[in-house]
């Protein structure tokens, strides 16, 4: 991480980005605030990995980016290289990560309205990638949806919608036959190198076993159950105790104060195995009927808003949304939109493009 430590504010990189200031720090290196020196009040996201050798991820993750670029909730791809000591990519600026947003605002829980749009926007952002136009409609299983992962937009309306980063652990589940068809890759027998987070990853990955597009969304229920009350292993930091409490964690346990909708979802995901496709479209009318129920507004300002949890400001606004009015008349607007998105991923034609699926 030395190379790493050496990029400091004001530093320009490829005669183009100035660093401004550091954004967050992983695992793999550093994402730097920078700004557009050819274009005027432009701002972008610069990672920088340490790792210049062909086993750097950062490579595959310009490479996702670029193939996810036509995806609406996906950073786009600016810029990319490598110096001697390390290698960059700059992406398109966004803004905090859910966790974030809700320290910051210091919400203890999440009302059932913002856990079930969260749900809704996170869940779009996840088929993305496993299908054509979203990370797994491109074939891909993300491998660590946590909510260090799932950031808002930062302009305007932006604001509201949820993007997926970090495609560092992204393993692609198809493969092209003979024919040129895209077809299911087997899984691996064996046990595999834990890729994941322990508190979000599901049993399968405690287990070594091969990820699916199931174990994504695994991850992306027990993020939302961390995000809406906390999950029962929050406090536990070994991969083995955390294990141990998830197996042996009663349903109603887990899913305690959450929407009531996620007992079917659990239920659902229980059903699964590696090689099913889920059915996302009926997930997400699963978490449509919980935000029905609560009278949720698509449109409404978040929950981290609206200023501190309790404030009076919070309160009138929830309630406003509760009352029956345009809110109403906007959420059933984009539900016809959303029935417009969803099918197309459904339809015959991506159903005779991916086989086994
Ligand atoms: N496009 C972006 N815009 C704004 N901030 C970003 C962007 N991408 C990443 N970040 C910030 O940088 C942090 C680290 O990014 P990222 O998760 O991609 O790196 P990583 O090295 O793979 O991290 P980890 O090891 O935690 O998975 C994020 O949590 C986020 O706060």
């Amino acid at each position: 991480m030395e190379e790493i430590q050496a990029i400091t504010e004001g530093k320009i990189i490829a005669k183009r980005w100035k660093v401004v200031e550091k954004l967050g720090e992983g695992g793999m290196g550093a994402v730097f605030k920078v700004r557009d020196l050819t274009r005027f009040q432009t701002y972008a996201a610069m990672k920088v990995e340490g790792d210049v050798s062909d086993g750097g991820v950062l490579k595959l993750e310009a490479y996702l980016l670029k193939a996810l670029a036509p995806l609406p909730f996906c950073a786009r791809l600016m810029d990319a290289g490598d110096r001697k000591t390390y290698c960059f990519m700059v992406m398109t600026l966004l803004g905090k990560d859910l966790m974030a947003h809700k320290r910051e605002a210091n919400i203890p829980k999440l009302c059932d309205q913002t856990t079930l749009r969260l749900a809704m926007a996170t869940l779009f952002a996840i088929k993305q990638s496993h299908l054509r136009f979203q990370i797994h409609e491109v074939g891909y299983t993300h491998r660590d949806i946590k909510p260090g992962n799932c950031v808002t937009g930062i302009h305007g309306s932006d604001a509201k919608n949820v993007y997926l980063i970090d495609y560092g652990m992204v393993r692609s589940f198809t493969a092209k036959r003979d024919n040129g068809q895209l077809a299911l890759r087997k899984a691996r027998s064996g046990e595999q190198l834990f890729r994941g987070t322990p508190r979000y990853c599901s049993m399968n990955v405690h287990n070594r076993k091969e990820q699916g597009r199931v174990d994504d969304l695994w991850s992306w229920l027990y993020m939302l159950i961390e995000l809406h009350c906390g999950l029962p292993w929050r406090r536990l930091t070994d991969e083995k105790e955390i294990m141990q409490a998830k197996s042996t964690c009663p349903m109603e346990v887990l899913l305690k104060g959450c929407p009531q909708e996620f007992t079917n979802i659990h239920k659902y995901l229980e059903s699964l195995e590696y090689k099913t496709r889920p059915d996302y479209f009926g997930l997400w009318s699963e978490c449509f009927s919980g935000f029905k129920r609560v009278r949720g507004s698509f449109f409404g300002r978040f929950e981290w808003e609206l200023g501190k949890a309790g404030g009076e400001e919070m309160l009138t606004a929830l309630s406003i949304s509760e009352k029956r009015g345009p809110n109403d008349y906007k959420c059933a607007t984009n539900m016809q939109m959303a029935k417009k998105i969803w099918p197309y991923a459904d339809s015959a034609h991506f159903k005779k493009k991916i086989l086994n699926l």
